[in-house]
């Protein structure tokens, strides 16, 4: 096909104001638009359009949620292109970056072969340095410092800067954690002298690299970017946004820059992803040209109606409606169980089901919760019915015990300074230096500001410890010997053999000892298939680098959807979050319960709630069409069997878009067959009074304290409206109130007072 038939063809794939927005190639563009109504497909055609028109490919940067987005997105671009489309720059924010750190790393002091810190490294230096302030660790709780230091990375905040800042300060007092700001400054430290960055710092040493060198760097990248693009725009955080403008907001700039994303699909908040950015854009960028896609191509009708309303209870969104003129489609399933077993056990089927009667294939099916511990039920039944199934987010091939210790000796072959790597394999196999000894090094080397490897030949221990070091570091330089004349796959081979894990594992003949030696055949499997891959790198002037350095970065950024896929047919499954972008035949959102969905965590605050809506209009867009939300009404969470109400986001979807009259399926312990719920219907005719109660606001509601209510009170659920207490039996903690709620069809109810939200009415 010649090039002008190409393009022709594709802008003919196009509606007319995608294709506006696909040929507006100059100057600064904006897509804000619903789900499924074409954004990454604009995108996707303007990369093609671009290099049609003349532009070189390795001067065009996109920036997606997943490096599997990206290199869809370099397919079918080819499809137009052909061969060329490989060497866009195309991938996350963290793989691009980490990309162009390696160049330049070390004007901002880090080593250019710096490690990259994943949650485990960060957690376990965060733990040394509570230990060695000898603070408590139940207050100085690691995961909440870890989200703290990283607010505070990615609003641009150094560690001095959050010991002036009053706000940070009395909030962290508040929370009786007035040290987080030393903590934070030691963490930098370390990783500085361990040549480490975590994941912020590959967006904060990014800002500094670029902003700290104006002349070459900077001035570099403006250069070789001439269009820059970005994906989930409403996901990205101050300091990616701030990443951007440097590059494309400057005096005599193009500003080629096309953002494109929905404000109400942002589901990162909690990470520090802003809707300002958005707002923020047209302000930058006055001459902004922003198009605004409404039909969706993805849905059908109902599917696409239940996704209006919902999102409808959320009052701060910018106005947009979604159309289709696709089918009616089958409408909503609801599916009530008694236990999460069953919920298994019904979605299983259900699949099952759906597979015979529509002719899905399982990879057109997934299952999506709110939290990555609902997939076990799942995975059992799955398995027990053969159905194939896989799952994203779960402990990953790389966390593995036996290949992180691989990988630490090939961390420290590389970069010697890493002392999360080195503090891994010390005493691994074991060769009797003791976690005593360890621990003298690790302060030795703090105290003098040096790597723990530095300090090894410095610092003064007994005669056999002394030897027993000597021969550690003994045997790690000649790792990193090796690592000059051997390729990636020699060295890890050598390694493997000689660091004496291979030995090791040999020796276990346990079950779980030939598995782990499985996975490091696997991983060495890895590490040959890429030093056999041909493809070619992205870059004007790139070398095909085949380095360790480069194998252990491209690991270190790997998500679960970045494995290649085999040509398996598989059941996905995954968090909400995770299916972002993502969209197939047949969806199950599963767990519809409040406190699970919506989290316990976002239930006293409003706006948590909003983020938690937008949450699960993400999760309903994913489904073309058929959609099934399921929800029991016990399960084990956190250890105890809880009680949750029917989440309120079912009862935001209209009844025209549910199905009521699904067959009853053959399972003997289901109570209302596959179908929907009574309680869809419940709220239409509340009394006048609790209408106007629900209508000032939720927040007022006032539940009493559970120990005041007794038989024959008048109460007030918020859910269910006003009702009577007929009888309160059971003892303590599972007392159970039987209430009659005269507006609901089925008025009788149960309610656990434990969780009750009951408020008393005086007359
Ligand atoms: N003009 C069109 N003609 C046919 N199909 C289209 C058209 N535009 C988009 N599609 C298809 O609709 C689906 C949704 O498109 P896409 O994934 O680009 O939407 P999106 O706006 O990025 O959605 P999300 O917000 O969920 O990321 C895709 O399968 C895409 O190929
Ligand atoms: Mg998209």
């Amino acid at each position: 096909m010649s090039g002008t038939t190409n393009k022709q063809s594709y802008l003919d794939e196009l509606n007319d104001i995608q294709r506006q927005a696909v040929t507006a190639i100059e100057g600064p563009v904006m897509v804000i638009a619903g789900p499924g109504s074409g954004k990454t497909r604009v995108l996707t055609y303007r990369i093609a359009h671009l290099i049609e028109s003349g532009v070189i490919p390795w001067e065009i940067l996109i920036l997606t949620f997943t490096n599997k987005a990206a290199r869809e997105m370099k397919e079918r671009i080819s499809k137009v292109v052909g061969e060329k489309a490989q060497r866009v720059w195309a991938g996350t924010f963290h793989s691009i970056f980490a990309r162009m750190l390696r160049k330049d790393a070390h004007r901002i002091g880090y080593p250019n072969d710096f490690t990259i810190y994943d949650t485990d490294d960060t957690n376990s230096v965060l733990s040394e340095i509570i230990k060695q302030m000898s603070l408590d660790r139940k207050q100085y709780n690691i995961a909440a410092i870890r989200s703290r230091i990283s607010m505070a990375k990615s609003n641009l905040i150094t560690p001095k800067a959050y010991a002036l800042n009053e706000d940070l300060m009395s909030y962290d007092s508040m929370n009786r954690r007035p040290m987080i700001h030393i903590i934070y400054q030691k963490y930098v430290n370390k990783c500085l002298r361990s040549g480490a960055m975590d994941f912020d710092d590959l967006l904060l040493q990014m800002f500094r690299l670029l902003y700290q060198n104006p002349d070459n760097v900077l001035e570099r990248y403006r250069k070789s970017f001439q269009h820059v693009m970005v994906d989930e725009f409403q996901d990205t955080n101050y300091l990616q946004y701030q990443i951007i403008k440097l590059l494309v907001h400057y005096p005599g700039s193009k500003e080629n820059v096309c953002i494109v994303g929905d404000d109400a699909q942002s589901i990162y908040s909690f990470r520090g992803a802003t809707i300002e950015n958005i707002l923020q854009f047209e302000n930058d960028f006055p001459d902004v040209r922003t198009f605004k896609l409404e039909q969706n191509y993805r849905s059908t009708h109902h599917i696409v109606q239940a996704a209006n309303q919902v999102i409808s209870f959320n009052e701060k969104q910018i106005k947009k409606e979604i159309w289709t003129d696709k089918d009616e489609g089958e409408k909503i399933k609801v599916v009530k169980c008694m236990t999460d077993n069953e919920e298994g056990r019904r979605v299983s089927d259900g699949i099952i089901e759906q597979k015979n009667r529509y002719n899905l294939s399982n990879s057109e099916i997934s299952i999506l919760y709110r939290t990555n511990a609902q997939s076990r039920v799942f995975e059992e039944h799955l398995r027990r019915q053969n159905i194939p199934y896989k799952i994203y987010g779960g402990l990953s091939f790389y966390q593995r015990k036996e290949i992180k210790d691989m990988i630490a000796y090939l961390r420290l072959s590389v970069n010697e300074k890493d002392n999360e790597a080195l503090k891994r394999v010390i005493n691994y196999p074991k060769r009797g230096i003791g976690k005593t000894t360890v621990d003298k090094l690790a302060e030795f080397a703090d105290e003098h500001e040096i790597s723990m490897y530095e300090a090894i030949p410095q610092i003064k221990l007994t005669g056999r410890a002394n030897k027993l070091m000597s021969d550690f570091l003994l045997l790690i330089q000649s790792f990193r010997a090796k690592a000059q004349s051997m390729n990636a796959y020699e060295l890890a081979n050598h390694v493997y053999k000689q660091s004496g894990i291979m030995m090791l594992l040999k020796g276990d003949d346990s079950m779980e000892g030939a598995g782990r030696m499985e996975n490091v055949t696997a991983l060495l499997d890895g590490i040959n298939e890429f030093i056999n891959d041909d493809e070619i790198p992205e870059g004007e002037e790139a070398v095909v680098d085949k380095s360790i350095a480069t194998y252990l970065q491209s690991i270190a950024l790997i998500t679960d959807f970045d494995k290649e896929e085999e040509s398996e047919d598989f059941v996905t499954l995954m968090s909400a979050h995770a299916a972002k972008g993502l969209e197939f035949k047949s969806v199950f959102v599963v767990g519809m319960e409040e406190n699970l969905f919506p989290s316990f965590m976002s239930m006293s605050d409003p706006k948590q709630i909003d983020e938690e809506r937008r949450l699960f209009y993400v999760a309903i867009t994913r489904a073309e069409q058929y959609l099934t939300l399921s929800y029991a009404n016990s399960r084990y969470q956190y250890g105890n069997m809880r009680f949750n109400d029917p989440s309120r986001f079912l009862e935001e979807i209209s009844a025209e878009n549910v199905d009521s009259a699904m067959p009853t399926h053959n399972n003997e312990h289901s109570h209302e067959g596959f179908g929907t719920p009574k309680l869809l219907g419940n709220f239409k005719k509340l009394s006048p009074k609790t209408e106007a109660m629900l209508a000032i606001d939720p927040s007022t509601f006032k539940p009493s304290p559970n120990h005041t209510i007794k038989e024959g009170m008048k109460v007030m659920h918020l859910k269910f409206g006003e009702g009577v207490v007929k009888a309160i039996d059971g003892e303590r903690d599972n007392k159970v109130a039987s209430i009659h709620f005269s507006q609901l069809d089925s008025p009788e109810r149960r309610i656990m007072l434990r969780f009750a939200k009951l408020q008393i009415l005086d007359d």
